[in-house]
């Protein structure tokens, strides 16, 4: 069996196809964010045939790039597989059976919570994005913990460049298990000027904020205390309070940000410069889930929900619009509990609506995918470019 050996870092015992087919995508790129605090690396590349099977990587938290942006003059930019069926338009919305699609395993997918074929779901207008997203970085780190490294380099670079440019950073955050790989970032308190940063959530709970649930109290103590971000600039739930109430202070919180520091694109959304989003099994993203008015909304900053899917039922959450102007975006997603959903939303085209990560895509900003090799297990990268393997609409 073949096995990999990194330097100083766990054995990870990934299946010989999926090497061979990671093997085939990496490329480091010389000028990835993640290098602008340190210097290149040795750019070593992976020798797959060495005699004993072992393989030397480069440096831990050296993101292989599974898409390349910038092919060479001719060639096409590989890019995640979702085709674009242009100009088709349901205008009464989907037909309810449609709620649930094929599976990479052949299984059909779930509809998470369903009441019931067509019951309790939201129609979304049968619209695909006209144009692919252009600015798509799908990193694969060698494991969480590289990952978690290379997601603060990209939250530090954000932060510098915002700060440089209009003096304040404005970071969103998500709940689970991001949390622990946002700790790093508190690792090194000089990485960056703490003092202007600004922190909101992508979703909370509608808890106390010493609830353990509470996406708030993991964030304050994984890296805000030690960061020493400025309280009031921490923009944390107001407790005690009906959830639709929650959703409005918060959405009032939001709006009393100068827009010195969180600007407004031309629809008036906030354009934040960062919004780190995690992924859960059914595709949602913040509290966004499939098949849901909220995931629907293409009005408002903050929503309510009341029946989520995933514990605790009450949340609230960013809406879409309110994510996709921002600046940059980042997914995170570790592990190889992931690697289904990954696939799925990456490589398989979703009803709109049925997968809510498909429809993260910022209107100018960027996308990263941040991954690792379990969660990237699924992939097919090496076959983006395979019109049969991956059939395009145009
Ligand atoms: O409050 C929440 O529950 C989150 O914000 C939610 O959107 C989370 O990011 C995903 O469910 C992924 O969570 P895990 O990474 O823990 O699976």
């Amino acid at each position: 069996m073949f096995q990999p050996v990194l330097q100083g870092q766990p054995k990870v015992t990934p299946s010989a196809g999926r090497v061979a087919q990671n093997l085939s995508a990496l490329r480091v790129r010389p000028d990835h964010p993640s290098r602008a605090h340190r210097p290149a690396a040795s750019g070593q590349t992976v020798d797959a045939t060495s005699s004993n099977g072992a393989v030397v990587a480069p440096a831990p938290t050296e993101p292989q790039e599974l898409q390349d942006p910038s092919p060479a003059p001719g060639t096409r930019r590989a890019s995640p597989r979702i085709n674009v069926i242009k100009g088709t338009r349901w205008e009464k919305g989907i037909p309810p059976v449609m709620g649930a699609h094929l599976m990479a395993s052949g299984s059909v997918a779930p509809i998470s919570v369903s009441k019931g074929a067509g019951q309790g779901i939201t129609p979304h207008m049968f619209l695909y994005p006209e144009k692919e997203i252009t600015n798509t970085s799908i990193l694969q780190y060698g494991n969480g913990d590289s990952g978690a490294a290379g997601l603060a380099e990209i939250v530090q670079s954000a932060a510098a460049d915002a700060i440089e440019k209009k003096g304040s950073f404005t970071l969103v955050i998500s709940g689970g298990s991001m949390i622990k790989a946002l700790a790093q970032l508190a690792a090194d308190s000089t990485a960056s000027d703490f003092s202007k940063w600004h922190v909101a959530w992508a979703d909370e709970r509608n808890v106390a904020l010493s609830n353990p649930d509470s996406n708030f109290k993991g964030a304050d103590e994984a890296f805000l205390q030690k960061a020493g971000i400025p309280a009031q600039q921490t923009y944390a739930l107001k407790e005690g309070l009906p959830v639709d109430e929650t959703a409005k202070e918060y959405e009032g919180q939001l709006l009393r940000i100068s827009q010195q520091v969180l600007p407004r694109n031309s629809a008036g959304f906030p354009v934040f410069d960062l919004v780190l989003l995690g992924i859960g099994p059914d595709g949602h993203v913040a509290s966004l889930f499939p098949n849901r008015s909220q995931t629907a909304a293409r009005k408002g900053w903050v929503l309510p929900v009341s029946d989520s899917p995933k514990p605790p039922s009450e949340r609230i959450t960013l809406t879409l619009p309110v994510i996709n102007a921002a600046k940059e975006v980042g997914i995170v997603a570790f592990g190889d509990g992931k690697a289904e959903i990954v696939q799925r939303v990456l490589e398989v085209q979703a009803l709109p609506g049925s997968l809510p990560a498909q429809l993260v895509r910022p209107d100018e900003g960027k996308l990263y995918w941040l991954l690792d090799a379990g969660s990237a297990g699924n992939l097919r990268s090496g076959k983006w470019e395979d019109a049969k393997a991956f059939p395009r609409s145009t």
